[in-house]
């Protein structure tokens, strides 16, 4: 049985109703009309920025008219509402790939605007436990579940905690405060004096006053605005500014000294605060899908947490997202990749950390690592920042996301964009036509690079699972296949496919709510919850007639299957 469930099989022999004796060497032909015609519409929406079509609810507001007839069929089966929309419309060849998470923040929390967020095509809803309290939060994910209870999502939940960053108080509950040329700030660490016509700014880490020295420099958020450390005096430091700019409350400070950062005794904080294992308990409790650690330094405060979670809620699996944004992080960067479940280009507060001009070849290492190491890998702050204030990016944000799907991340984030900022779905609506394009390009012009995929197995079947995946996105590259199939228990064999990032997308069949929910970080899945069955025969016909129900694939469409059961492959049109 074990060598059986092994085998590798060769190609179906191909069906009655589409006699071709070249099967495995030509591309059907009834698979050549097809690609004309997603080109072609492709080509079509795709041409500006802003014009692409939104995956329309119909106007009563169900997004998948379905046939009576094919309900009780069609139940069997959970299909991401605004997938199917795009589907329908472009075909599969064309949906996008790179996946795209949201912050979540009073721009975009209540039911509405998180629809409205869905049907954008947001893959994963970000809430960070810097702001807010645990009861807006909560509204938050239970406003998401709702929406993929009611709707037909299956966006996932990530929380991100505070950390513990040295930041400035709220300013007292104003919006901002400007810092102007010259002006002396006193920074203090003694508590709820912040008092902004007096210029003073609360510090919430109490070693601040005792390890700065005159002379340093004050960095708030990274450098927006610079203030020069003049004198203290106990527990005040006296800073002039010299960069003028705005502080945001809770913003970020970091101290330079000749050139890098100061990392003193604050480099001992406890990368998870007090604070923070009381917010991780209430996202196992709401059933979070995600926790991206803030300020990660090690590979050891991840395995922590992991086996924390492990112990805390058995049978849910929450993934564990280290937050690349310290020179900590750096030095330790494949140990933490190998540790976690994913990895968070955290360019906030990485860019404050260390000069600015080395954060793009960092990202690029990252992503490059993430991929070998077979973690999914999110692109993180200012992807579209100008977008806050005004509704069309700059060329440049553009460029950036560019680069960013150029590199196939997994994932690309909107932060204060979604936020608090005043588009957030436009922001998001730019991040996806970028998305589309830029994948595009890279098929039309092949830009396969020579990336050779290192062995990451643990064990032989794992090898075998390896070796499958690989040889089917290969496959499925020069068969021009559809799409690959996958039926995967835990998800492992559909990211090893995402791994290879194949040119056509990767179909992958769970019967677990929340493993297809974690998928939708990675790189062209498309997750779908279908009831379990070990018989791969039967698998594949109630998904071709499931699928040809929604109108999702149709007749001679060709497929490569694979299932992690049985360790199989196969090529095969759709019946
Ligand atoms: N839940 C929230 N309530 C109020 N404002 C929020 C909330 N979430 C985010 N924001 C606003 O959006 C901005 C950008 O969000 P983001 O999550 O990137 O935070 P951040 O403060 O830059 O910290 P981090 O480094 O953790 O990303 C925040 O600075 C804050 O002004
Ligand atoms: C996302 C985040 O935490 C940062 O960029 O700093
Ligand atoms: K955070
Ligand atoms: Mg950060």
């Amino acid at each position: 049985m074990a060598t059986a469930a092994r085998s590798l099989y060769l190609p179906t022999p191909p069906k009655p109703s589409n006699p071709s004796p070249n099967h495995r060497l030509h591309v059907p032909s009834h698979f050549r009309p097809r690609l004309q015609r997603h080109g072609h519409r492709l080509a079509a929406s795709s041409s500006d920025l802003t014009s692409f079509p939104d995956p329309a609810p119909t106007p009563n507001g169900v997004y998948v008219p379905l046939a009576a007839a094919h309900a009780a069929a069609v139940a069997a089966i959970d299909v991401d509402a605004a997938t199917e929309a795009e589907l329908r419309e472009n075909g599969f060849r064309s949906t996008r790939r790179t996946k795209l998470i949201c912050t979540v923040g009073p721009s975009t929390c209540d039911a509405a605007e998180l629809e409205a967020l869905a049907v954008g095509g947001m893959n994963v809803a970000r809430v960070n436990m810097c702001h807010g309290d645990r009861e807006w939060h909560r509204g938050v994910i239970r406003a998401v579940r709702r929406l993929n209870d009611e709707k037909g999502f299956a966006v996932a939940v990530m929380m991100d905690t505070e950390g513990s960053e040295i930041h400035m108080g709220d300013l007292g509950g104003a919006p901002s405060a400007k810092a102007e040329d010259g002006e002396v700030w006193t920074f203090s660490v003694r508590s709820s004096d912040t008092s902004l016509p007096d210029r003073i700014i609360h510090v919430n880490y109490d070693g601040f006053a005792e390890d700065v020295k005159a002379g340093d420099e004050l960095f708030v958020d990274g450098g927006m605005a610079r203030f020069e450390v003049i004198e203290k005096l106990g527990p005040d430091v006296k800073c002039r500014c010299t960069d003028p700019g705005l502080l945001l409350p809770r913003a970020n400070l970091t101290v330079w000294r000749d050139g890098s950062v100061v990392r003193e005794r604050n480099a001992m904080l406890p990368t998870i605060s007090s604070k923070d294992w009381i917010d991780i308990d209430f996202g196992i409790a709401e059933g979070v899908d995600f926790i991206a650690v803030s300020f990660v330094k090690s590979a050891e405060v991840i395995n922590h947490l992991k086996s924390y979670i492990a112990a805390r809620s058995r049978g849910s699996d929450i993934g564990v997202i280290a937050k690349i944004e310290s020179i900590d992080a750096l030095k330790n960067l494949e140990e933490i990749i190998r540790a976690s479940d994913g990895i968070m280009v955290a360019r906030g507060d990485l860019g404050a950390q260390i000069p600015l001009e080395q954060v793009p070849s960092i990202q690029q290492k990252i992503v490059r690592t993430c991929r070998q190491l077979n973690k999914p890998v999110i692109v993180a702050s200012q992807l579209l920042e100008s977008m806050i204030e005004y509704p069309t990016p700059t060329r440049a944000e553009v460029a950036d996301v560019s680069e960013a799907v150029r590199q196939r991340a997994d994932a690309l984030m909107l932060s204060g964009e979604s936020a608090m900022g005043r588009y957030p779905e436009k922001a998001l609506s730019v991040l996806r036509s970028v998305s589309l394009r830029i994948e595009k390009w890279w098929r039309e012009e092949k830009r396969h690079e020579a990336l050779e995929l290192q062995d990451v197995s643990s064990s032989f079947s794992d090898k075998i699972s390896e070796e499958i995946c690989n040889s089917a996105a290969k496959m499925a590259n020069s068969l021009g296949v559809d799409a690959v199939f996958v039926y995967t228990k835990d998800g492992h064999m559909a990211s090893l496919l995402s791994r290879c990032r194949p040119d056509c997308p990767i179909f992958a069949f769970t019967s677990s709510t929340s493993v297809r929910r974690r998928l939708n970080l990675q790189w062209g899945l498309i997750p779908f919850r279908l009831s379990d069955s070990d018989d791969m025969e039967n698998n594949l016909n109630r998904t071709f007639s499931l699928l040809k129900a929604r109108g999702m694939v149709q007749s001679g469409d060709l497929v490569i299957a694979l299932s992690d059961m049985l360790q199989s492959i196969q090529v095969m049109n759709v019946p």
